[in-house]
């Protein structure tokens, strides 16, 4: 997951795309990058680095004009070290496109290679969002054949994009002199939305707090498959361009991903956090007797709803245990389990008389290779805690995830081919309470029940795109971002 935002406005965008980047922050740590446009000309700046380190002054002034695109970066394909690899993309022809891609391709080899033999076009880094900027640009070319590009042939490039990409790809891009091109894939993977601004001013991003953070009003979100063009009127063209669209949105996103005051494909995700933390109640009681707790403490930041709930519903006070650096970023997301593993303790401090002699119910969202739960029971237990009991919102993450969540290799996950009791060994907790996987799913359906289906393969092995074999699993391992020696040392 990476956060995007597009807008068309009528007064300068470079302040509000810097905005919206700064409240997808969460959504990616690793580089950002801005183009607005202005008389048919595109200004860039982009580098690896959070939004505040990479824009200086002098970067924001040297990005003029009156509509852009920007995105925050956490790399699932290519190179996470390279500097090239930050987004936005730009190609010259035809009329010179700018792109920012959300989510992951799982056929980019086989495109890459169908552009250099082809078209032929060159590929100049190992991202896969260069390889969909590819596609696109060769399908408008197809679209307009020497032509003028408007909102039919626009979709139409679209159709066949939808046609040759596989996995997910939520997609913002501008058209240099014609407009902007926003997409969803044909299953709604990644979450996408827009609305209107002051001055009849259109944003796209990745998340309603981007657009509401940033004085907009949320419209609606794209449906699966759907495209908008928007022409630099400010018109919102849109139009169903896939053949089979089928909403299956990432449940992680409402476990971890997307922040609380999201709403995302009509889903609150602070509502579907509680519905996870009472469903998880139910779990606990049946596991551990609730007489046997003394507090339920929230391992912060993204479980704390859930543990909220969950100490409402056993009736057991909710206390902070831990103390959020909110200098430190979000550890799941960083590359490297070296720098994983340090951020943990760099990241949360421990209230010791939170713990001394009680017997206290640690709550997290989720865990996945286990960095976080290992250290923190650790921690508990330094502090003097009698019994640690850990409960997770999510259930246990057992399969790779191809569609945009840097962990595709199952031996890097603590509950793969592992047992419950296992994982508890390895965590050290006194007793481990997992979610189960059909709760987690009515859990955040039951928040807006016309999603009926999401994508929960990193819990149930099943991808919605129905065509990801074992051998595409190896393969698209092989193909995750590469950490150097130097910015890791573990991995
Ligand atoms: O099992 P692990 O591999 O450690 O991954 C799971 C942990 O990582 C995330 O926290 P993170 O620090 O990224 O962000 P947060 O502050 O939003 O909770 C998540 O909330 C879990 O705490
Ligand atoms: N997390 C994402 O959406 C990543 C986008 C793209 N696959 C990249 O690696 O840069
Ligand atoms: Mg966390």
């Amino acid at each position: 997951m990476c956060g995007i935002v597009g807008v068309v406005g009528q007064v300068p965008v470079n302040q509000t795309l810097y905005d919206a980047l700064l409240l997808l922050q969460h959504r990616g740590q690793d580089a950002a990058g801005i183009v607005t446009q202005q008389d048919g000309k595109f200004f860039m700046h982009k580098a690896k680095g959070m939004v505040r380190d990479v824009f200086r002054t002098r970067n924001m002034r040297a990005l003029p004009g009156t509509s852009g695109l920007g995105q925050v970066r956490y790399p699932t394909a290519g190179n996470a070290d390279s500097e090239q690899e930050a987004q936005p993309f730009y190609t010259n022809a035809p009329f010179g496109v700018v792109l920012v891609h959300n989510g992951n391709l799982t056929n980019a080899q086989a495109l890459r290679q169908e552009l250099l033999a082809g078209d032929p076009r060159h590929i100049n880094t190992d991202s896969d969002s260069e390889v969909l900027l590819g596609v696109l640009a060769h399908e408008l070319a197809q679209a307009t054949r020497g032509g003028e590009l408007g909102p039919e042939q626009a979709f139409a490039a679209v159709a066949a994009v939808h046609r040759r990409l596989r996995g997910s790809y939520a997609v913002v891009a501008h058209i240099a002199g014609r407009g902007m091109l926003v997409f969803r894939d044909p299953f709604g993977i990644r979450p996408l939305g827009f609305g209107r601004g002051a001055g009849g001013a259109v944003m796209a991003a990745s998340e309603s707090v981007a657009l509401e953070g940033t004085g907009h009003v949320f419209e609606r979100d794209l449906a699966p498959g759907e495209a908008l063009f928007v022409t630099l009127d400010g018109t919102v063209h849109a139009r169903q361009c896939a053949e089979r669209p089928s909403l299956s949105p990432c449940i992680f996103e409402f476990v971890y991903l997307a922040r609380p005051d999201s709403v995302l494909d009509g889903i609150s995700v602070y509502q579907a956090r509680l519905n996870l933390g009472q469903t998880l109640a139910k779990r606990v009681i049946s596991t551990v007797p609730p007489s046997e707790i003394d507090t339920v403490i929230p391992i912060p930041e993204s479980s704390r709803p859930s543990a909220n709930e969950l100490a409402r519903m056993l009736g057991k006070p909710y206390r902070e245990g831990f103390v959020k650096n909110r200098y430190v970023g979000r550890t799941f997301i960083m590359p490297g389990q070296a720098v994983r593993k340090r951020s943990v303790r760099q990241k949360l401090g421990v209230i010791a008389s939170e713990f001394a002699g009680r017997n206290v119910l640690l709550v997290d969202d989720s865990i996945v290779r286990g960095t976080t739960s290992q250290e923190i029971v650790q921690m508990a237990r330094e502090a003097g805690a009698r019994k640690v009991y850990l409960a997770s919102a999510a259930p246990p993450v057992r399969h790779p995830n191809v569609y945009g969540i840097d962990m595709p290799t199952r031996e890097e996950l603590v509950a793969h081919g592992r047992s419950v009791e296992e994982v508890r060994q390895i965590i050290g907790a006194d007793a481990l309470i997992y979610q189960d996987v059909q709760a987690m799913k009515q859990a955040v359906a039951s928040v807006n029940p016309r999603v009926t289906r999401f994508d929960a393969s990193c819990f149930d092995g099943v991808y919605v795109t129905g065509d990801i074999s074992e051998g595409d699993l190896v393969r698209l391992n092989a193909e995750r971002p590469r950490v150097s020696a130097v910015s890791d040392g573990a991995d």
